[in-house]
């Protein structure tokens, strides 16, 4: 196995990017020594898998982002995403998972999809308000965010905030500043000793994060605890959540606060995916084409657009997929909790294992021209029975009595198009034991809220160099470029 050095490769603090280009070069597997730690990068398919099969018993661990302590005050237990495996990790995801993850066809699932089509419809109106007062390009991303927070906790919390409540939309800021800083990978992550160099910023990053947790206290939980119902079927997440602190006297009040902070926190993804979905159509007016000619076929205009809908609008789908295939992360973090091996290779216990998804998603390996942003490599055609309802005349009865129509069911074969399902080289949310638990939230809000756009607007942008979608990143600064918004007329 090749050991690459970053400082010789003049690849230190790089970020990201660093490690999309030293798999170009360097191929499915190599170590690197970043500060303290040994690492391994992972960019094959077949490992990649071994490692996450393997998550289990030897690496479901994560390294320790000194940075990242005082968002979670000092206790890195404290975030579900950067603790390191544990019987607490465990209790945590199976609660989040009944709430955030369900399965389709259940209650929870239906609400998903009733409240994003709930909060789609406001921003529709919101936008048609504004562009009533203006033809000019808008600032769109601050209301996609803060449509995304408000079907985030409208769903799990049952409480929504209106786009002039001040400080709520200082919060919706804040959540996507740190969306934006955790998605950048920066050298100081892994080399502690350039933090004093990172200090103004940190205080920064601690500022905003004090300022979330007082406004998710004093607006959200402090008022359902004092009304809590602890009989009866769960409402809620949060009231999952109050449950296990009022019937469990081992956990800590802090490990349900930023657990709710963590899933909430979560919107910053699907308010900068739909940007990302839109700035693709703004860049391709035959995507969005297509899109709309999706849409028409369904609702003709006529109603918005639910979750229900989905499977009859595969290519509006699939864009969100195209989206996501390259804005996935080449450095998803393990740490081999015990001596292990990937592919006959020693792993010593410690080792970071890099799991690349970028490479595994725009490699020439397993897509044709990847580089290319078609939906459609997404889409198949297959072979469905449907039952059809046909009216036929039964004729002269024997008793000489004409008795007109009658209802006849019949199966037949249709061809019809839809998304490809467990694609093996497509993760771009992982697999194995710490596999995302907000994949479910992720893919039915952001389609939800990004078809509504769609079927309501043309979307456009003045300069369409500014819409080029940085690889390997789901997120977008905060102040970034302006769309036309456009209504159109069905
Ligand atoms: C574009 C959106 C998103 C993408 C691409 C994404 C992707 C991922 C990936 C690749 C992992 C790491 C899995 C591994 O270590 O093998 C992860 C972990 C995680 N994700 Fe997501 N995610 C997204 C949105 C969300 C949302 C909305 C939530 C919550 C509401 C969420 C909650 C989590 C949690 C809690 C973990 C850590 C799980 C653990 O370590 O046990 N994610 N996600």
């Amino acid at each position: 196995r090749k050991t690459v050095s970053l400082k010789r490769e003049g690849k230190y603090g790089g970020g990201k990017e660093a490690f999309t280009e030293l798999a170009k070069e360097y191929g499915d597997i190599f170590s690197i020594k970043l500060g303290a730690s040994q690492c391994l990068v992972v960019n094959n398919l077949e490992l990649i898998r071994e490692v996450l099969n393997q998550n289990g018993k030897f690496f479901g661990g994560r390294p320790d982002f000194e940075r990242f302590h005082k968002l979670f005050a000092g206790d890195r237990n404290n975030s579900l995403a950067l603790c390191d495996w544990s019987n607490l990790q465990l209790r945590r995801r199976n609660l989040a998972r009944r709430h955030c993850g369900p399965k389709q066809h259940t209650d929870n699932f239906s609400r998903i999809g009733s409240v994003a089509t709930f909060e789609s419809i406001e921003l529709v109106q919101t936008l048609k308000q504004i562009s009533r007062s203006t033809e000019s390009a808008i600032n769109l991303k601050p209301l996609l965010m803060s449509t995304a927070m408000n079907m985030f906790s409208h769903y799990m919390c049952n409480i929504r905030f209106d786009d002039d409540d001040v400080e709520f939309r200082k919060i919706v800021d804040h959540f996507d500043e740190i969306f934006w800083e955790i998605n950048q990978g920066y050298a100081v992550d892994f080399l502690p000793w350039l933090s004093p160099f990172y200090k103004k910023h940190m205080d920064k990053l601690s500022n905003w994060s004090q300022e979330i947790r007082s406004f998710i206290l004093s607006r959200i939980v402090e008022q359902r605890e004092m009304n809590l119902d602890t009989e009866g079927p769960e409402k809620d997440f949060l009231d999952g959540l109050l449950r296990v602190l009022h019937d469990d006297p081992t956990v800590d009040r802090n490990t349900i606060i930023f657990m709710l902070e963590d899933f909430l926190g979560g919107h910053s993804s699907v308010g900068n995916l739909v940007m990302l979905c839109l700035a693709a159509v703004a860049r391709d007016a035959e995507v969005g084409k297509k899109i709309r000619s999706e849409i028409e076929g369904v609702t003709k205009g006529k109603r918005a657009i639910s979750l229900l809908d989905r499977p009859n609008l595969p290519y509006t789908e699939a864009t969100v997929l195209e989206v996501l295939r390259y804005a996935s992360s080449p450095i998803v973090p393990h740490v081999a909790t015990e001596n292990a091996e990937v592919s006959g290779f020693g792993v010593e216990k410690g080792t970071v294992v890099f799991i690349n998804n970028y490479e595994l998603n725009t490699s020439e390996k397993y897509w044709n021209e990847p580089e290319k942003f078609d939906p459609s490599r997404f889409l198949e055609r297959t072979k469905v029975r449907v039952r059809r309802n046909s009216q036929c005349d039964s004729g002269m009865e024997s008793d000489g009595e004409r008795r007109g129509p009658i209802d006849k069911t019949t199966e037949i074969e249709k061809e019809v198009v839809a998304v490809k399902k467990n694609i093996p080289h497509f993760l771009p949310f992982s697999i194995g034991k710490r596999t995302c638990i907000g994949q479910t939230l992720v893919t039915t809000m952001s389609f939800v809220m990004f078809a509504n756009i769609m079927q309501e607007f043309d979307v456009g942008a003045e300069h369409l160099e500014d819409l080029r979608q940085k690889p390997a990143c789901v997120a977008l600064p905060k102040d970034t470029f302006n769309l036309y918004v456009v209504p159109r007329k069905h």
